[in-house]
Order: structure tokens, then sequence, then C-alpha cells
């Protein structure tokens, strides 16, 4: 791979869900050590973006790299730590340590116990994101802050290049979004790069290189253009001049 190639290059993506069009026209790009967002409000299709990047979601246009690799032809999975939302996970029994460690099983085989070297990443990452005195902890009794902490330490495993994370600061106190912030930042000086969805930059701002705002699938703001509203599209009026609920809808 030539260095200046792209870890992520998503372009001109067009995903259909439930037979409506979801995304139209999304591109997303993020190198070596830099940190890109993806902002927008409830329902803009940031989540439906990291997922089609990832090979969870087809698309029906476009294209998506992996490390300069076409996406039905990535299989280093190891080189992407995937992040999603805390809230998503639902573990009754897990301990700290055994979510953090499920990151490194990608490394050894099925019906294999970790070696030390996957205990030794494991505590590395722990450490990390300061949850060395939580690794025999349920899960679920950490924090909001903790459990995103926890899920972060667990793409930390697999040492990747490239971290996508889905809202990391959501449920997050201002205090401790501070300190995650200050994690992420780290890491992508450390050469990492990140992609991330987030409701606003917040205390992301001195972190992110570049972003991209969605209004409804779209791309509607990036680094280079002054921030634009995200009016809903206006429903259309039939030709009589009423209201058509139809035509209002997605396109
Ligand atoms: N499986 C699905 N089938 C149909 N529509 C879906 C499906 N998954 C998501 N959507 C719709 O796609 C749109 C974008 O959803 P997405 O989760 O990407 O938004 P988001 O920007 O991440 O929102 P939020 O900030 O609320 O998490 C929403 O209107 C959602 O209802």
């Amino acid at each position: 791979m030539a260095d200046n190639t792209p870890l992520l290059d998503a372009q001109g993506l067009y995903v259909s869900l439930g037979g409506l069009p979801i995304l139209r026209d999304v591109g997303l790009q993020v190198h070596s050590g830099e940190a890109v967002a993806i902002l927008g409000g409830n329902g803009s299709g940031k989540s439906t973006t990291l997922r089609t990047v990832l090979g969870l979601i087809p698309f029906q246009e476009g294209s998506v790299r992996l490390f300069g690799t076409e996406l039905a032809n990535f299989h280093a999975w190891d080189r992407v730590g995937y992040v999603p939302q805390h809230s998503s996970l639902n573990v009754s029994n897990a301990t700290v340590r055994e979510i953090v460690s499920s990151g490194r099983l990608s490394h050894h085989r099925v019906f294999q116990w970790p070696s030390r070297q996957d205990r030794a990443h494991v505590t590395h990452a722990l450490d990390l994101v300061g949850l060395t005195d939580r690794g025999r902890w349920p899960f679920v009794d950490l924090s909001g802050g903790q459990k995103q902490r926890a899920l972060i330490a667990r793409a930390l495993t697999s040492e990747p290049e490239l971290l996508i994370m889905d809202e990391p600061l959501a449920g997050v106190d201002l205090h401790s979004q501070a300190g995650l912030a200050g994690l992420l930042g780290q890491l992508r000086s450390d050469g990492l790069g990140l992609a991330v969805v987030l409701h606003e930059q917040g205390p992301m701002a001195d972190v992110l290189d570049r972003w991209v705002t969605l209004c409804d699938g779209r791309i509607v703001t990036s680094e280079t253009q002054g921030a634009t509203d995200c009016a809903p599209e206006p429903a259309k009026t039939s030709s009589m001049g009423w209201l058509d609920p139809v035509a209002g809808v997605r396109r």
C-alpha cells in the first residue's frame, strides 16, 4: 500500500433499506493519523454509513476500499477496530476483562486458550483506557463512560490502524468526555486513523482534523464548506394544491 493510500476510502455510496433510500452519494476518507467525524441529527444516516463501510450493510452504488483493497476482497479485519454504541451491547454475566479479551478472538484459534501475548495485550488496553482496576467487574455494573472505555479497549487489543466508533461520547458525563477525547487524541497522535460518529464536536473539536455533516442521508457540510441548516425536505403539494403525504416522504 502506498503511503498516502487512505485507510478508508468510501465514495458515492447509495444505500436503501426496507425500500427507502437511506444514504445518497455519501463519501468518507480517513488517512493514517487523521480523525474524521460524521456529524448530523437523529436518523441522518451516520450509523448506516459506518455499518456500510464495515460491510455490515450492502450498498447499491459506490465503492469502499480499506487499506487500498476493495471491501469485497478485504480480509485483514484485525487492522480495523469497531466500537459500537455501548447501549447496543447486551451482556449480563461477562466481566470487563472478558469483554475486552473478546477483541483478541481473531488472533487465536477456536477452543485455544488465550496466549500470554493475548493476555498482555488485554492488560495493556485496560491500562490505556484507565480500567486496570475494573477487570473483574461485571461489564453491566460499569458507568456509561466506563463502558465506552471498555469497548474502546476491546477494539484496541487487536492493535488496529483504523478505529471506527459509533457515538463514543453518548451518555458520558462532560468530565469523562474530556478524558475520552484526550485518549482518542493520543491514539491519533500515535498514528491511528479515526472515523467517529458524533452528535456534535464537543470535547472532540481539538482532536478532529475534518468532519462531514449528514442531513437526510446526504452530505451537507464538509470541512471545506460553511455550516448548512438541515431542514427537512418540504412536503410536496399535489397538482390540486393539497398536501401529498407520499411525495413528501424520502425519495
Ligand atoms: N434496517 C433498516 N430498515 C429500514 N430503515 C432503517 C434501517 N436501519 C436504519 N434505518 C433508517 O435509516 C435512517 C438512518 O438511520 P441511522 O441509524 O443511520 O441514523 P443515525 O444518523 O445514526 O441516527 P441516530 O443519531 O439517531 O443514531 C433512519 O431513518 C432509520 O430509521
